[in-house]
């Protein structure tokens, strides 16, 4: 059954760009925002309506009970996220709802989709620049159909590196996020820099445009999509102290090759973050 999954990969690209045009005609009207977990932490009108379009459609295909989800604004409405066996879909509507809010021209809908915990397929739609990233298990990587591959850059000094700060504000995470870049800077690499979007900073990586991009605090949403393509660019995943990807850990390096992971590596200072998939605390 090697094309089992064809047909959902397809649906995930219609969807993907379909969800894309919500967000721009909604981008071009008044945006409503609120907060979730802290006053940095925004989310809009947009994002829960995308959402629902895509889990919504995607049910309608492939049949309510059948395949699981896991969604960036339905977990923070106290939806579970754990990753089962069963055919999952994790679903970010809008990756860079800051971006979104104040129309810096960075914005993704980031779909993936895992079977038996393993990512099959991510799809990535950057859709204020339309670019149609994809990438399935085994089939290589494309942006708008063309294949796409990381750089074959291995001096850690002829790099640019890509970090974000996300959105904790703890004094002390924050130094630490700033004290990794300072080291990272001095290396010297050639730059250091960061588009609001985890999904779309993960394609800069997979397209060779930067050659690695870190974070500690990001969710299984904001990178599933983007392991696949940039694995499938060539590219590598690690945790960020070296081990294996953990889709659920909140943190990770994606990189064009090991050199340079290895070598951003021993400059990250890391901080504990709340699994994903942890127990929800009772109150
Ligand atoms: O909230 P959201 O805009 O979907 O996703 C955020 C973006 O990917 C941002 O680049 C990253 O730094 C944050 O950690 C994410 O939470
Ligand atoms: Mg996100």
């Amino acid at each position: 059954m090697a094309d089992q999954w064809q047909e959902a990969y397809d649906f995930a690209v219609q969807v993907a760009r379909a969800a894309g045009a919500v967000i721009r005609k909604a981008g071009e009207c008044e945006i409503k925002v609120q907060t979730k977990s802290c006053t940095v932490d925004l989310v809009t009108q947009t994002d829960e309506r995308v959402e629902k379009i895509i889990i919504g459609s995607l049910k309608e295909q492939f049949g309510e009970g059948t395949h699981c989800f896991i969604g960036e604004e339905s977990v923070a409405k106290g939806e579970p996220c754990i990753l089962t066996d069963k055919p999952t879909w994790i679903i970010d509507p809008v990756d860079g709802t800051t971006n979104f809010v104040h129309g810096f021209p960075f914005v993704a809908v980031s779909i993936a989709f895992a079977v038996n915990k393993e990512l099959e397929f991510g799809v990535i739609y950057s859709c204020l620049e339309d670019k149609m990233y994809k990438a399935r298990k085994g089939r290589g990587a494309f942006c708008d159909d063309e294949p796409i591959q990381v750089s074959d850059v291995k001096d850690i000094h002829k790099s640019i590196i890509i970090s974000e700060h996300g959105t904790d504000r703890d004094k002390q995470k924050v130094k630490k996020i700033f004290s990794t870049m300072q080291k990272i800077l001095c290396i010297p690499v050639h730059g250091l820099r960061g588009s609001g979007t985890a999904a779309t900073n993960m394609c800069l990586v997979a397209s060779g445009a930067t050659e690695a991009f870190f974070e500690i605090g990001i969710h299984c949403w904001d990178i599933a999509a983007g392991a696949v393509i940039v694995k499938e660019a060539g590219g590598v995943l690690l945790d960020v102290d070296g081990g294996p990807f953990d889709l659920m850990s909140r943190r990770m390096i994606s990189a064009n090759n090991m050199v340079i992971a290895e070598r951003i590596i021993k400059e990250i200072e890391i901080f504990d973050s709340v699994r994903d998939d942890a127990p929800i605390q009772k109150k």
